[in-house]
């Protein structure tokens, strides 16, 4: 193991020779992620690491923790058999979700992701509502969204299932796979070019791990096999990156049961482009495109040039973010009466320091 195998799971020899002065420290790439446990690539090989006591002391939440495909900043133990984190290093994407469950926090799924796989499969998971709540946050992670359209074979009417979804993806490449013929992932196999990072995320049963498992071409992840009635289950808990024989990167994330949006605010502009176009010609800048006289939605709605589902979708999916906003603002005013009364505590016990 060298540089060049770091270089092999994309760390870019700008950041070797970025640490290259640095005693102790060297880059690391983060290629198994099971909550804070992580395994990173490095130039002595793969190795576990955690996060530095200084590393978990600035955490303000769990967010803030190394995700799968950060580079990080690391130091060997002596025995270079582990690893500490010290620090992460700048993302090109970041794909973040509301967490699932009452706790209202965000949760960082994936990081450095050049090409978003989003998976349905095109038998009971196809959802077209689903797939636009997948393409906003995947506009706003930075990452490019592919849509894969998975066990074709479980489908009659795959081409009235492409026209329901044209129109949420105009510029989005759409392709379909299925895994019980020879040449059923060729569309998707032609796609994953060396020197980009692809990210499957979709639902539980969508058929990712199968996927990862052809792709690699040995079964990597066990799944109760191959069932044509669709209702096999397997649970992934960990995510994975794997380097692919292309030379792609491949990250594997668990299926998700609920995507909340978390402040996606460009993702919802760039997803709904056709919306936010309409908006802008509003006569009122306020407008809730309810009432309000001069409303360009709502006339775009009158004449069929938007539709009332994508008009209703949209609706939805801003009030869910603006509520998503509201939470951040009021988390992080937690955060800092926290942060105040701690120090208002310190000052007490400890008055010397202050
Ligand atoms: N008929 C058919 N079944 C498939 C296909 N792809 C996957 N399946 C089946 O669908 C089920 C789910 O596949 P998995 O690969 O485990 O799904 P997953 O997306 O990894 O699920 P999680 O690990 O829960 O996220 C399994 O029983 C697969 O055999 C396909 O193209 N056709
Ligand atoms: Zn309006």
């Amino acid at each position: 193991m060298s540089n060049s195998n770091l270089l092999s799971y994309g760390v870019t020899s700008t950041l070797i020779h970025q640490f290259a002065d640095i005693s102790d420290r060297q880059v690391g790439h983060i290629v198994r992620q099971e909550r804070q446990q992580y395994q990173v690539i490095t130039a002595v090989g793969v190795v576990s690491a955690q996060t530095s006591g200084r590393f978990n002391h600035h955490v303000l939440d769990t967010s803030d923790f190394p995700v799968i495909g950060d580079f990080v900043g690391i130091q060997l133990t002596p025995t270079k058999d582990a690893a500490i984190i010290h620090q992460e290093l700048p993302r090109n994407s970041l794909f973040v979700r509301q967490a699932a469950g009452t706790t209202h926090q965000v949760q960082s799924v994936a990081a450095n992701v050049d090409v978003a796989l989003i998976c349905m499969s095109l038998n009971h998971d196809f959802n077209p509502h689903r797939l636009e709540r997948y393409l906003t946050v995947c506009w706003d992670s930075g990452a490019t969204p592919v849509v894969v359209l998975t066990k074709s074979d479980l489908c009659s009417d795959t081409e009235a299932k492409l026209a329901v979804i044209a129109p949420m993806t105009l510029g989005v490449t759409v392709l379909t796979t299925t895994t019980t013929t020879a040449n059923g992932l060729a569309p998707l196999q032609t796609f994953l070019q060396a020197g980009q990072t692809f990210a499957l995320l979709g639902s539980s049963d969508v058929g990712k791990s199968i996927l990862i498992n052809r792709l690699l071409g040995k079964t990597i992840i066990t799944t109760d096999g191959l069932r044509n009635d669709d209702k096999g289950h397997h649970t992934t808990t960990s995510r994975e990156l794997y380097q692919l024989s292309s030379g792609a990167l491949m990250i594997d994330t668990p299926g998700m049961r609920a995507l909340g949006l978390w402040g996606a605010d460009t993702g919802l502009a760039q997803n709904f482009s056709d919306v936010a176009d309409l908006i802008r010609h509003c006569r009122f800048r306020n407008c809730h495109h309810q009432t309000e006289p001069g409303c360009a939605v709502k006339a775009a709605l009158a004449t069929g040039q938007l539709t009332t589902e994508r008009g209703q979708s949209y609706q939805k999916l801003q009030a869910e973010n603006a509520y998503s906003h509201d939470t951040q603002a009021y988390l992080a005013q937690k955060q800092r009466t926290e942060v105040a009364n701690a120090k208002q505590i310190r000052q007490i016990y400890h008055p010397k320091h202050y």
